[in-house]
């Protein structure tokens, strides 16, 4: 196993705490002036994609001294443990294989000593069979008709990763109607429900633990929903299937084990749209096309594990993300995804960042000293333009943005991708330059505004700029190049998780929750009065009972 290391006591942590007191004040613009060939040195092209890391505060020796952290914390020797299936999910003592569901080399992966290959490969052979027969009509319901719709019933990274992934490559969809249900709200499922037809639907209940009250209770209430339309128990084979790595759950809950696809407990939950969990992608999108997305998370893969430092896309996005949160104290990190079809892109990473690096104990027992994970958020541009970036423009905080384009789009309709590429560039440009007094005033005179007029406003019109961004720029948002992008952002996750020495791929901070909720939930079922919690959990208790009856 790499060695755990505190960042806080190497050499090059102090290096740069000097460097980052010696350069506080520089602007990112001002880098421009030194080096105008910036863009060339602080980009790299992978495949489709442009990486665009210039409009950064970060200079040649900035990214040495990141880089010389990255190797005193290990960061090339973690990644090949977790390739090498070593058990670096410590606290679960399991290994981290979501690379290896899409693993298109013919090499073996190894775990204690026994090749996962075959056992992946045979169950994305069931998936493609089954997805072929759904789309084409070979599956049929209990009523003999076609499957119209398939309902994806799970939550976290059992629904999160296939609806993005989904929506994003909606322009590949087939005939079938894909629907998420998540929320324990009984309102996600009837609203889903309302217009379906029992003989037409099928279920896919999707839960690695198949224990998730969320997920067995929704599976449960569109069972009886099923059974209701006259169908009988013997039919719930044509209409449900599990996918799961727990088959004693499923048995128990009633669905056919030849209609399980398994995975295992080494690919973690919001890591698993690349598992049988990728199913309802399978039969929105086509076998073919899920296999391009594992096709472009492999090339990420092979990427992240050969490609030298200073031109590793995740390596840099993780290193410089680090830089603004350590040293500007950036608290949260937003991704812009300049494309409607991603606009769950963002949701999707809130759960992959921040269930895997939002943790206070580092991989020593102590609790840290420093800030680990950032608030992942966001929304497509240019909707967020007219919402919240006044506070990135000209609010008091840092927030480092990523922002997401294709160079073609799908829906290629008059000049509307013009239209948005051009805001695109240019928030990045403005968020960099901000805007002088000076050209504020220039403006305002030019526009025939009195001098009184112009100073009463001018500090409200001035930009400081040297906010920092990073720019995506895919070719096209193809299965392809969406995979490839997951993976890039999965171990940007990973990196920082191991420069902040924390275990990125347990998540017990989710259970306290979930065990009180259980034990609240008995004191619901009567209209007793209830005094077994602090005085403010009783009376909202309380309340909802009195307002319930
Ligand atoms: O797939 P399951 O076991 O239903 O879990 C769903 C989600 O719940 C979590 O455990 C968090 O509550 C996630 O990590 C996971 O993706």
């Amino acid at each position: 196993m790499f060695p755990a290391i505190n960042f806080t006591t190497t050499t090059a942590y102090k290096k740069l705490q000097a460097h980052f007191g010696f350069h506080k004040e520089r602007s990112i613009k001002s880098l421009f002036e030194t080096d105008p060939d910036r863009a060339i040195h602080f980009g790299v092209v992978f495949n489709e994609i442009y990486f665009d890391f210039a409009k950064n505060n970060v200079d040649n020796e900035t990214i040495a001294l990141l880089l010389s952290l990255a190797k005193e914390c290990k960061v090339a020797e973690a990644i090949e443990a977790m390739f090498a299936a070593e058990k670096i999910n410590a606290t679960e003592d399991r290994a981290v294989l979501h690379t290896a569901l899409r693993n298109k080399s013919n090499n073996p992966v190894l775990l204690d000593g026994k090749d996962v290959m075959p056992e992946i490969k045979a169950v994305q052979g069931k998936m493609k069979s089954f997805s072929n027969a759904v789309i084409n009509g070979e599956h049929k319901g209990y009523t003999n008709k076609n499957i119209t719709d398939v309902v994806n019933i799970g939550i976290g990274g059992s629904d999160l990763g296939p609806v993005m992934a989904y929506e994003s490559l909606k322009a590949y969809r087939n005939h079938l109607n894909i629907h998420f249900v998540s929320n324990i709200d009984g309102t996600h499922i009837a609203e889903t429900l309302k217009p379906l037809n029992p003989e037409t639907t099928l279920f896919l209940v999707a839960s690695k633990t198949f224990t998730t009250q969320e997920t067995m209770t929704n599976a449960n209430t569109a069972r009886n929903w099923f059974l209701k339309s006259g169908a009988k128990e013997t039919d719930i084979a044509k209409h449900f299937a599990a996918l799961s790595t727990n088959k004693e759950g499923v048995t128990k809950f009633g669905i056919d084990p030849n209609n399980m696809f398994v995975f295992w407990d080494w690919v973690g939950g919001r890591y698993s749209l690349w598992s049988a969990i990728g199913l309802s992608i399978c039969l929105g999108i086509g076998y073919d096309n899920y296999d391009q997305l594992l096709q472009g998370a492999y090339e990420t893969d092979v990427h992240f594990r050969n490609t030298a430092f200073d031109k590793n896309i995740p390596v840099l996005q993780a290193l410089i993300g680090f830089w603004y949160m350590q040293f500007y104290g950036a608290a949260t990190h937003a991704i812009f995804p300049y494309d409607q079809y991603m606009h769950r892109f963002a949701a999707y990473f809130q759960q992959a960042d921040m269930e895997s690096n939002g943790k206070h104990m580092d991989r020593n027992g102590a609790s840290v000293t420093y800030n680990t994970g950032p608030v992942i958020w966001g929304e497509p541009g240019t909707n967020g333009q007219h919402a919240f970036y006044q506070l990135i423009h000209q609010g008091t905080r840092l927030i480092p943005c990523d922002f997401i384009a294709p160079a073609i789009s799908h829906n290629p309709i008059g000049q509307h991708h013009p239209i948005l590429l051009s805001n695109f560039f240019a928030q990045t440009e403005a968020l960099m330059n901000g805007k002088t007094a000076e050209q504020v005033s220039k403006e305002m005179m030019d526009d025939g505004v009195s001098e009184t007029d112009i100073k009463k406003v001018l500090p409200y019109r001035t930009f400081e700029g040297n906010r920092p961004t990073n720019s995506f720029l895919l070719k096209k948002i193809t299965p392809k190049n969406l995979g490839s992008l997951i993976a890039l952002y999965e171990h940007k996750i990973f990196v920082q998780g191991i420069i902040w020495n924390i275990y990125s791929f347990d998540q017990w901070g989710v259970e306290l929750g979930k065990q009180l909720a259980k034990a609240i939930l008995p004191e619901l079922e009567n209209e007793k009065e209830i005094d077994t919690h602090d005085s403010s959990t009783n009376a909202l208790i309380n309340k909802y009972k009195d307002w319930r009856k």
